[in-house]
């Protein structure tokens, strides 16, 4: 089974929201909302690609990030390996880059149900400690 590693950035501003993108219609996990990131690539660590897929697809430079956490989930046919870190630093604004929507949510107010079935546990932890 194909087992990607990925970096993902929770995004969360000064008043306690967090930056979410919605995937795209086609995409795998299409149309749920995530937090934005991507594939680590071959000779990159997970904070580089934290670094470089926040660039592509939301515009900002990471200036400051802390890991928050490491997932390993099974779906039908694909095994990922999340890696997610709290982004608090960046210069910019975080924007759709590659089109996709966005919006900023109250860190109590995220919704499991909003994400792909990865993310829940996640989702659980940061509205627990919101
Ligand atoms: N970015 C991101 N990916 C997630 C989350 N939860 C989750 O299960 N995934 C899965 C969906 C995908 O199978 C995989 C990462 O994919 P991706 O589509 O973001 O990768 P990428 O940006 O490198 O995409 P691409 O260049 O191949 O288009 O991880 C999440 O919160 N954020
Ligand atoms: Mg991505």
């Amino acid at each position: 089974m194909k087992h990607l590693q990925v970096a993902v950035g929770i995004i969360r501003n000064v008043h306690g929201e967090i930056f979410l993108t919605r995937r795209p219609p086609t995409s795998h996990m299409a149309n749920r909302w995530e937090f934005p990131g991507g594939k680590i690539e071959v000779n990159e660590t997970a904070q580089q690609a934290l670094v470089r897929e926040l660039q592509e697809e939301t515009g900002i430079v990471v200036t400051h990030f802390t890991p928050y956490d490491l997932v390993d989930h099974h779906y039908s046919d694909l095994r990922v390996t999340l890696h997610f870190f709290v982004v608090e630093g960046w210069q910019g604004e975080p924007y759709g880059r590659e089109g996709q929507p966005q919006r900023w949510v109250t860190q109590r107010e995220l919704v499991a149900d909003e994400f792909p079935p990865a993310n829940h546990s996640i989702v659980a932890r940061l509205v627990a400690e919101a």
